[in-house]
């Protein structure tokens, strides 16, 4: 990344698909000729001149971001069809995604991929993640938009009329105020290298900044919102080309005050004006109902293992009464584990007429139930009127009077 002022200068060609044909400019191997008309009929835009495409290009800049800085809290700004917040998802850091757009719509046609999956039911995750879309501007403030770690404007400013634009840095540098805000935005300088771009890129652009003109703009709300920034960006130039600077270019601010008592204070109004038009809590062993369920099968599983062994240890026994006492662990790495459990006595489970106890401590001693609780007096809460145990409450209790051999 550069640091504020450098002008965008990139010598690696990465990024970039190696279009067939010798006359490409986008081709290293061939000498740089001009580059319209070579590019062939079918790459009409630049989605098409790079691989991976450059939006994809430009969320994993965002992902990378997360993966190296791993905040909790993360808004995109102009969230449009919610891509983004997919993929970001499943980055293992964030526990609180929201997404805003002045268009409900288009969030509206794929915000069930933001739902829980049935998997996630079945194996909840330990963190917490709640996923929430609101419908808005970013000309307003919001209370919801307060305290993140991460906010993304992926190419959204271009979008904004002249009197959003003017409030854009108040309510996102000023109100909301995150530790981190990457912004996005198409590069002019490069347009005349993309087939099929006359003036701007999309009908709905309101502007399109050369490099110059987004780190002036960039520079100046840093400066009035106590942020640093740099500038980098994706889509990388043909070679020769480099002055021309990324096909998308980025902002990355970084607040310079701590969160709380900082230089910059505005009024924190309470008055909500977006409207949320998702919810989505996964759930989370923190959740107290996912964790016991998670510990009573887990319990129940390690249990029944034990007794499978056991029974199949007395069966053997059963054949040859010199080894009734003896209780030889397989080869197998559960009955290796159970092997060396049964050194300590009060792990040791028995058969008891028609019961079968399985000492809790045995279980708990087993990697997954002693990570799931992480005490025993937990474990023992958390299973208490949920597994039936011995009258004492020191082991858990099968009843094998009427199971068959199937059972
Ligand atoms: C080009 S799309 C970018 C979508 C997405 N960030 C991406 O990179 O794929 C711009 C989005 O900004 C939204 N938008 C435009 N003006 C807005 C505003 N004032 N407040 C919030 N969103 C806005 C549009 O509805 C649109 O979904
Ligand atoms: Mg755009």
């Amino acid at each position: 990344m550069r640091s504020s002022g450098q002008r965008a200068c990139r010598p690696a060609y990465r990024g970039l698909r190696l279009l067939p044909g010798p006359q490409s400019a986008w081709d290293t191997r061939a000498p740089a000729p001009t580059y319209r008309g070579a590019l062939g009929p079918k790459a009409q835009s630049s989605r098409e001149l790079f691989t991976p495409p450059l939006y994809k290009q430009r969320y994993q800049f965002v992902k990378d971001l997360v993966e190296k800085y791993k905040p909790k809290k993360v808004a995109d700004l102009g969230c449009a069809d919610c891509r983004l917040l997919w993929m970001l998802k499943f980055c293992s850091c964030i526990e609180v995604l929201a997404g805003l757009d002045i268009s409900a719509s288009v969030m509206e046609e794929k915000m069930h991929t933001l739902s829980p999956l049935p998997f996630d039911y079945l194996q909840p995750s330990e963190r917490s993640l709640t996923v929430t879309l609101h419908h808005g501007s970013v000309a307003h403030k919001d209370p919801c938009m307060l305290g993140f770690d991460l906010v993304t404007c992926i190419e959204l400013i271009e979008h904004l009329e002249e009197s959003e634009l003017k409030k854009f840095p108040e309510v996102v540098f000023g109100f909301m105020a995150p530790s981190m805000v990457v912004i996005s935005t198409p590069n002019s300088e490069f347009n005349p290298l993309l087939p099929g771009v006359v003036l701007n890129r999309h009908p709905d652009h309101k502007f399109e900044w050369n490099q110059a003109q987004f780190q002036s703009w960039a520079l100046e709300a840093a400066r009035c919102y106590d942020y640093s920034v740099e500038f980098t960006g994706v889509g990388h130039p043909p070679k020769g080309m480099e002055n021309v600077g990324f096909c998308t270019q980025i902002g990355v601010f970084v607040r310079k005050y701590p969160r709380s008592g900082g230089s910059v204070q505005y009024e924190k109004p309470t008055e909500a004006v977006y409207k949320t038009v998702f919810k989505a809590v996964y759930p989370s062993l923190k959740d107290e109902k996912y964790l016991q369920n998670a510990v009573v099968s887990e319990v129940i599983f390690t249990a029944q293992n034990i007794k499978h062994h056991l029974m199949s240890k007395h069966e053997e026994c059963d054949d040859d009464p010199e080894r009734k006492s003896e209780f030889q662990p397989s080869v197998s790495s559960f009955s290796d584990y159970l092997g060396k459990l049964v050194v300590d006595k009060a792990m040791e489970p028995f058969v008891n007429g028609n019961e079968v106890c399985i000492p809790l401590a045995a279980i708990f001693s087993f990697p997954k139930v002693n990570q799931l609780c992480g005490t025993f007096e937990k474990l023992c809460k958390l299973i208490a009127g949920k597994v039936t145990l011995s009258s004492d409450g020191s082991a858990v209790v099968f009843n094998t009077e009427h199971e068959t051999e199937e059972d």
